[in-house]
C-alpha cells in the first residue's frame, strides 16, 4: 500500500478493494472549497443556483478519478491466484482505460491489451482489468501506467512472461495544446518469454485479430 489511504477510514480496504462510494468529507470539503476559489478566479460566480453544488461535485469526482491510491494492486492479484497447470498464452485485450495526464490532469483513454504466460499459477480473469484500474486512476503518464502493470503481474505472480500494450486518446493533445484530434498514442511493456520475437508477435497477432 501507499501512503495515500488517509483518503479513508481504516477497515475500508480489504484484499485491495475499497467502497468509493464512502468519501472521506473533510477531504472533500477542502477540495470544494478550493474549487470555489477557482471557479471565482475563473470569472465565475460560484454562487449561482447551477454552481452552488459543483465544487464538491468536482471534489468527489476528482476522488474518485484518483481512487487507485487506495487500491493495491499485488494484494488484488494475490486474491485470486490458482495453481494451474496451463502454460499458454492467457490474453485479455480491449481494457477499457480512464485514466488522467498527470501534467494537464486531464484525461487519457483507450484500450490495454494484457498478456501472461502461466508458471504454476493462473490469476482470475477479472484481476487484469482490475488492476489496470487501479494504475489508471491516478495521475499519470501512459508510459509509466505500462510498466507498473506489467512490474506488478510479473512481481506478484511469478509468470514466464509479461506483454501490456495501451493505446491511448490524450486529450491535452486534443482539446488544447497542439490540438490533434486523432493522434493515438501507443506504449508497450514486455517481460521474460515476450522478449522472443516469436512470442511477441503471437501477442501482437491476437490482439489485433478480430476473432469474436
Ligand atoms: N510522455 C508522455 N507525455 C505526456 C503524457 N501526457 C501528457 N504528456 C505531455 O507532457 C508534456 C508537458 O510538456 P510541457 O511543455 O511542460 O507542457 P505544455 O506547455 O502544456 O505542452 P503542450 O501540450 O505542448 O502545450 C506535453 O508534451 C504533453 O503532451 C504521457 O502520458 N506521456
Ligand atoms: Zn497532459
Amino acid at each position: 500500500m501507499n501512503n495515500h489511504t488517509d483518503h479513508l477510514d481504516d477497515n475500508e480496504t480489504e484484499n485491495g478493494y475499497i467502497k468509493i462510494d464512502r468519501y472521506n468529507e473533510g477531504k472533500i470539503a477542502s477540495v470544494a472549497h478550493h474549487y470555489s476559489d477557482i471557479l471565482t478566479q475563473l470569472g465565475e460566480d460560484p454562487s449561482r443556483e447551477g454552481l452552488i453544488k459543483t465544487p464538491e461535485r468536482v471534489a468527489k469526482a476528482l476522488q474518485y478519478l484518483t481512487h487507485g491510491y487506495d487500491l493495491d494492486p499485488a494484494a488484488i492479484l494475490k486474491g485470486a491466484m490458482f495453481k494451474e497447470d496451463y502454460s499458454q498464452m492467457v490474453v485479455v485485450k480491449d481494457i477499457e482505460v480512464f485514466s488522467m495526464c498527470e501534467h494537464h490532469m486531464l484525461p487519457f483513454f483507450g484500450k490495454a491489451h494484457v498478456a501472461y504466460i502461466p508458471n504454476g499459477h493462473i490469476v482470475g480473469l477479472s484481476k487484469i482489468p482490475r488492476i489496470v484500474d487501479a494504475f489508471a486512476r491516478r495521475l499519470q503518464v501512459q508510459e509509466r501506467l505500462t510498466n507498473e502493470i506489467r512490474d506488478c503481474i510479473q512481481e506478484t505472480l511469478n509468470p514466464a512472461g509479461v506483454a501490456v500494450v495501451i493505446e491511448c486518446k490524450h486529450l491535452c493533445m486534443a482539446m488544447r495544446g497542439i490540438q490533434k484530434q486523432n493522434s493515438v498514442t501507443t506504449t508497450s511493456a514486455f517481460t521474460g518469454e515476450f522478449a522472443k520475437d516469436k512470442t511477441r508477435a503471437e501477442f501482437l497477432r491476437l490482439i489485433t485479430a478480430n476473432l469474436h
